[in-house]
């Protein structure tokens, strides 16, 4: 019987002395022996089974050691090969290293040194694998913050926290660009498997073809141009997580496949005869509504319920409007850094439009939005003029007409503050037209804009507060009950700055 990590040695030898002895001394050492007499032998048992090191006689019956050793070595990347050469076929033993053998041994030679050249091949075969390992790690970290303060939000934080450690099925829905990779990051990071890989693989990027043997691996000649085996995402996703994306978009032909290997736990490769073992979790992401996809008959039942063990919903960011100046802040800091553009304000105004968009491009295109802006703004302040046209356009369509209405009054800034500290205040449309009633500066003359009106009134009680106060920022930001920091904004947006004490 063979245990999980125990390697697996392959000696072929026609001689019955030497492999009785290197099968004795190996198995003694805990390995899993398989001793075979000539060449086609040690080809099938090489083409069936992973062998982690094959030690073969460079002259055997059948196929000899080097030949088979050329042929075998593209399809068996993860195999040391050890070559047993006699003393006069030195010569040939070397080409076989400079072809990349591990090493080779030559006739008659000591036990011992077979049996540190097998442990050393299979040191280096553990060390390459963990410099994989690590490679995929830096390729599969996090790396993004998930940005959200809004209760939608606090709601998928505490069920990412509660369900990482939980190894179970994981299914990410919500538009394009609302954070499920981010999401599919942290469930990975925060597990139990976050030392072994995370592996991506979108569903709707590949063609079937291309996406079966990507995610399920070939075998060699398995079809045209198939010229060695590859494993697929599914089977480098070992010990690891497999997060699959636009899961709604997989094939149904797929689906069936891809069922069998988290029932079954293991994998056959296109073309191959035996199946591979795989232990992963799978973390699968869609911007569909998979329920219908499955009522309407493109998805399977049956999968969906085995993806979908745990739910994680992700909202559209215009319907948590709240994260908006938090997100923007995020995204200001992280361009201006990376732009080495210094301290980067966004003006109230700037805010304002973001936070009245549709967003119909998420997080994303409100990245996307931040990091032009950031290109564009010359001085410290980001103002309405580095956004796209789209957003002047909809300013200046708010002076002229009934479509002014759109902005949403909590857009002067007043937010802001107050989100960074955790507090929402809505000034509502009802409230503010209240304020320009009741001042008699709106009486007369042209009426001003509902934001220039809010504006005013805003500067209005910021200057009353801090007059009142004898310009102690701390207790005027505690009236107002917005952040010392968004006092000191505003006051520096509305030029108060010398109202202060
Ligand atoms: N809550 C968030 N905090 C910070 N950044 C975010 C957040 N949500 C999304 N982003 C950023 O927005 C971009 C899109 O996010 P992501 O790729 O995770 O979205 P998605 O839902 O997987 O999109 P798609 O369905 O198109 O693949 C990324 O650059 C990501 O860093």
């Amino acid at each position: 019987m063979s245990l999980p990590c125990q390697p697996h040695i392959l000696v072929a030898d026609d001689e019955a002395s030497i492999r009785r002895l290197l099968q004795t001394v190996l198995e003694a050492r805990g390995y899993r022996v398989t001793v075979v007499e000539d060449g086609l032998q040690a080809a099938a048992c090489l083409e069936r089974e992973k062998v982690d090191v094959a030690i073969l006689d460079i002259r055997m019956p059948g196929e000899n050691g080097l030949d088979l050793f050329r042929r075998m070595k593209p399809d068996c990347q993860e195999t040391a090969f050890i070559l047993i050469t006699a003393y006069g076929t030195v010569r040939t033993a070397i080409e076989a290293m400079k072809a990349g053998a591990f090493d080779y041994v030559t006739k008659p030679f000591l036990v011992d040194e077979v049996e540190v050249m097998v442990e050393r091949a299979l040191e280096v075969g553990r060390l390459t694998r963990e410099l994989d390992r690590l490679k995929r790690k830096v390729d599969g970290q996090p790396g993004e913050q998930l940005i959200g303060q809004s209760p939608a939000m606090q709601k998928v934080f505490k069920v990412v926290g509660r369900v990482a450690p939980a190894d179970a099925a994981v299914l990410i829905q919500g538009e394009s660009g609302t954070g499920k990779e981010i999401v599919a990051g942290l469930l990975h990071h925060y597990s139990l498997r976050r030392e072994g890989p995370l592996i991506k693989v979108n569903c709707a990027a590949l063609p079937e073809g291309l996406l079966e043997s990507e995610l399920f691996g070939y075998e060699r000649g398995a079809f045209t141009g198939a010229a060695r085996s590859k494993p697929g995402k599914l089977e480098m996703a070992h010990m690891g997580t497999v997060f699959l994306d636009e899961v709604g978009d997989l094939p149904l032909s797929l689906q069936a496949k891809l069922l069998r290997v988290l029932q079954e736990k293991e994998i056959d490769r296109l073309g191959g005869v035996r199946t591979i073992p795989v232990d992963i979790r799978v973390v699968a992401a869609t911007n569909r509504n998979l329920m219908e996809a499955v009522h309407s008959g493109q998805f399977r039942e049956d999968l969906f319920y085995r993806l979908n063990v745990v739910n994680i919903i992700l909202p559209p960011l215009r319907d948590r409007a709240g994260d908006i100046p938090l997100l923007a802040e995020f995204f200001v800091q992280k361009y201006a850094a990376r732009m080495n553009k210094g301290t980067l304000l966004l003006a109230p105004e700037t805010l304002a439009l973001l936070e009245s968009h549709h967003w119909p491009g998420n997080v994303r295109e409100l990245e996307n939005t931040i990091e032009r802006a950031v290109i564009l703004a010359s001085g410290p302040v980001i103002r309405p003029e580095h956004l796209p046209d789209e957003f002047l356009e909809y300013m200046e369509g708010r002076e002229g007409g009934p479509g002014g209405g759109r902005i949403r009054t909590s857009g002067t800034g007043g937010e802001r503050g107050n989100a960074a500290a955790g507090r929402t205040v809505h000034h509502t449309d009802e409230a503010a037209g209240r304020a320009a009633c009741d001042s008699p500066c709106f009486r007369e003359g042209p009426l001003p804009t509902l934001r220039q009106a809010i504006q005013q009134v805003e500067r209005q009680l910021i200057a009353e507060a801090l007059r009142r106060t004898g310009g102690n920022k701390s207790r005027t930001a505690r009236i107002l009950d917005i952040s010392r920091r968004a006092l000191q904004y505003k006051m520096e947006a509305y030029g108060l700055e010398k109202c202060s004490g």
